[in-house]
């Protein structure tokens, strides 16, 4: 059966060459103008999944996709992959580089080029674009009249839409890479493989001395390690902030749900955002006395106490 996926389109971003390294090759595509609505899609059970950008290694977080994740209803992360960022500035063929006045792409991809554009166009203005491709294909498709001469895009976008790329390798960083996920409609969750990620949003009591630190604890005191950790405004009013964090270990590993546990107790908020195989493979070094078999031995042990066995 043929399945859906969402993605920040139109065709030639980046998220869409994350996109081709997980859905099937007969994927029925959804290009959308935002990460919004990639995961509406998936919502509203149009699409299957959604591919959408969540981190970059020199801007961080994509703030949102971490924030529509726990937006409305629940969507879990089912897998994840890295795409290296590289940029070209194109223009229509026969532009000039000394004619370029004004340039659009993403956000982050500006954030990522900026120092190449000040050193090399420092007159250039920004345009901001909702993806790298949508004003590449602007260019190239429009009549109208446009307030940009240049593009900042993936090398493919620029051939895909028949640009002449003006300056090659134009990133600040040249190992930039960019972390997609796919994400889906929660279901029954799948079996650990050894080397998983979760990811999970924890809102920690904000009226309290020490209380970041207590819900750092929950995941110590299991041995849980933490992969990434950011704290992004709950919105409601200043300095109240939720943590989006990955943990090295699969929620069906007893001392992650142990981890769990704590926080549900003891936090205001805690959003379960799926656990997925992690993209390098490396095995969780999981620290004695918190292995699976470790917690059922120890539960055995009270068991055995509460039947009169054991003193
Ligand atoms: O616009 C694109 O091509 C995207 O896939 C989005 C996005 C991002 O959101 O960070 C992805 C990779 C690059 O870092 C720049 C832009």
């Amino acid at each position: 059966m043929t399945s859906t996926w969402a993605f920040l389109g139109p065709s030639g971003t980046f998220c869409e060459m994350a996109l081709q390294q997980v859905a099937p090759d007969n994927a029925r595509l959804e290009p959308c103008q935002d990460v919004a609505t990639a995961l509406d899609r998936v919502r509203e059970r149009v699409a299957d999944s959604a591919v959408v950008p969540i981190e970059n290694s020199v801007e961080g977080g994509v703030n949102a996709t971490l924030d529509n994740l726990v937006a409305s209803a629940p969507l879990v992360i089912a897998a994840e992959v890295a795409v290296p960022v590289t940029f070209v500035l194109a223009g229509r063929p026969g532009t000039s580089l000394d004619r370029v006045r004004a340039i659009s792409t993403h956000p982050h991809a500006w954030a990522q080029c900026r120092g190449w554009v000040h050193l090399n166009l420092p007159e250039a203005s920004y345009v901001a674009g909702t993806s790298t491709s949508a004003p590449a294909r602007a260019l190239a498709e429009s009549d109208d009249p446009l307030s940009f001469e240049a593009v900042l895009c993936n090398p493919l976008a620029a051939q895909r839409y028949g640009l002449e790329v003006l300056a090659g390798g134009v990133a600040d960083n040249p190992d930039a890479v960019t972390r997609f996920v796919q994400v889906t409609r929660p279901g029954r969750v799948g079996e650990p493989t050894g080397a998983d990620k979760t990811t999970l949003m924890v809102q920690a009591p904000h009226d309290r001395a020490g209380a970041l630190l207590d819900m750092l604890e929950q995941f110590s005191a299991r041995g849980v390690n933490l992969s990434r950790i950011e704290s992004r405004p709950v919105g409601d009013s200043l300095g109240r902030y939720r943590f989006s964090i990955d943990v090295e270990g699969h929620i069906r590993e007893e001392r992650v749900q142990a981890a769990f546990i704590g926080l549900h107790r003891t936090c205001p908020m805690v959003r379960f955002l799926g656990s997925y195989p992690r993209l390098d493979a490396r095995p969780v070094v999981v620290p004695a006395g918190t292995s699976d078999k470790d917690f059922i031995v120890a539960r055995a042990w009270v068991a055995d106490i509460l039947a009169g066995r054991t003193i």
